[in-house]
């Protein structure tokens, strides 16, 4: 633990909403300070949930309760981790709750809609915005994990209120989560997160609805579809109860980008339309070119999947031997299964790992061990 003011004041968090990302911030909190007391506020606590009876064994969590008037009043933080429009529901009954001192946090994904709220209700004094930009298309506490929160970018947008002693405690924890922070304006977050995540997940779910909904075909469609196709389309297995929030709340900036978006539909349609191959050269060209100049190091806003191929030969324990290689270096796996498609004619094991240290590290020993990796 680092000996900073942040260490000493730090009693007591409290959680409402705790799935994904509100269980992978309690993770990475517990473990950096175990004896910071963690409360969780279960808005179906009768009969409590499984996932919060799992965060209480699994000593994540300290207390769990269905009224936020206990625990929650002399917590030292508190984080709203539910979807955008739950958390701002929340503000006006925790205005009366909470101690002058406590500093309310949110995760949401859009960061105007609840400063907007909050500046109505004159909390400005007690909130920060908050956004870590990682996480995945999974859902809930089971899905969390600590290691979600590392070397991740973790924006904040302070009130015009907002003390440097506020901020710089919740700065120290955010950095002891392994994140790194970065402090923005709140409208200018939502326009840069509406351009490269909101507006990519609207195009995925579209994208697979359009597949969907192809009549005959669309059977073979979705046979075929493994690879590729399945890579851009990730996201659209996110929960739709958080995208539809995150629409409604940032629904005019989306809207913006949206329609420049559909104008470059429009033009691809048209040169096609027009046979012209020179705009259609080009439009792969440059975007290949730009694609290509984006880091491909760090964790950006939608994640980077740590993943290797791996030929294996078709007989048994081919799968487990490559599995306790990797357990006996100590490389976690993060998922593994055997991918049959066009891309891989003979069949390939796909591995997926927790972080780019783990995949560069999987490489390297399997390639020593003679293993053939695909390189893409
Ligand atoms: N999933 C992701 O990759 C990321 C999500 N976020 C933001 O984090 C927040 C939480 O998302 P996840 O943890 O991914 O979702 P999740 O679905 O895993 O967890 C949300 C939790 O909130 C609870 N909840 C729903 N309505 C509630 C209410 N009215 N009161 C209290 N709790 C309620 C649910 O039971 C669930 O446990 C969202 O605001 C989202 O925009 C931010 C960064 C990444
Ligand atoms: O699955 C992915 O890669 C994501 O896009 C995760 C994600 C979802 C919402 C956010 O606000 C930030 C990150």
């Amino acid at each position: 633990m680092k000996d900073t003011d942040a260490d000493f004041i730090i009693n007591k968090i409290g959680f409402i909403g705790f799935g994904l990302i509100g269980g992978s911030i309690a993770r990475a909190i517990k473990k950096s300070r175990p004896h910071t007391l963690l409360y969780a506020y279960d808005h179906h606590a009768n009969p409590p949930s499984a996932d919060f009876k799992e965060a209480l064994s699994d000593g994540v969590l300290d207390y769990v309760t269905g009224n936020l008037t206990e625990g929650f009043p002399d917590c030292d933080i508190i984080f709203l981790c539910a979807p955008v429009l739950a958390n701002v529901s929340y503000l006006e009954n925790l205005k009366h709750i909470v101690k002058p001192s406590c500093i309310i946090t949110d995760v949401g994904s859009v960061k105007d809609n609840i400063h907007q709220a909050v500046t109505k209700l004159e909390m400005e004094d007690v909130f920060i915005g908050g956004h870590p930009m990682t996480g995945s298309e999974k859902t809930g506490y089971v899905n969390s994990y600590a290691l979600l929160l590392e070397n991740a970018y973790y924006i904040l947008t302070p009130t015009s209120n907002t003390s440097a002693d506020k901020l710089k405690i919740l700065l120290n924890l955010i950095e002891e989560m392994g994140s790194i922070p970065i402090i923005l304006d709140p409208k200018e977050h939502d326009e840069i997160t509406a351009a490269i995540s909101h507006l990519p997940h609207i195009i995925a779910a579209t994208l697979v609805n359009l597949i969907r909904e192809s009549g005959d075909i669309s059977k073979m469609m979705k046979q075929l579809a493994a690879g590729g196709f399945k890579d851009i389309t990730r996201i659209a297995s996110s929960s739709p109860q958080m995208w539809q929030n995150i629409c409604l709340t940032n629904s005019k900036v989306i809207k913006n980008i949206l329609n420049r978006y559909i104008k470059k539909l429009e033009t691809a349609y048209h040169a096609l339309d027009e046979m012209d191959g020179e705009y259609l050269y080009k439009m792969f060209d440059t975007a290949g070119e730009f694609r290509d100049s984006i880091p491909n190091k760090s964790i950006g806003l939608i994640n980077r999947i740590f993943e290797i191929y791996v030929d294996i030969i078709d007989e048994t324990g081919a799968i487990a031997s490559i599995a306790a290689l990797l357990a006996g270096n100590h490389i976690s796996i993060k998922n593994i299964g055997i991918i049959h498609n066009r891309e891989f004619e003979e069949g390939v094991l796909r591995i997926e790992f927790y972080d780019e240290e783990s995949e560069e590290a999987a490489k390297e020993l399997l390639k020593r061990h003679h293993y053939h990796i695909h390189e893409r």
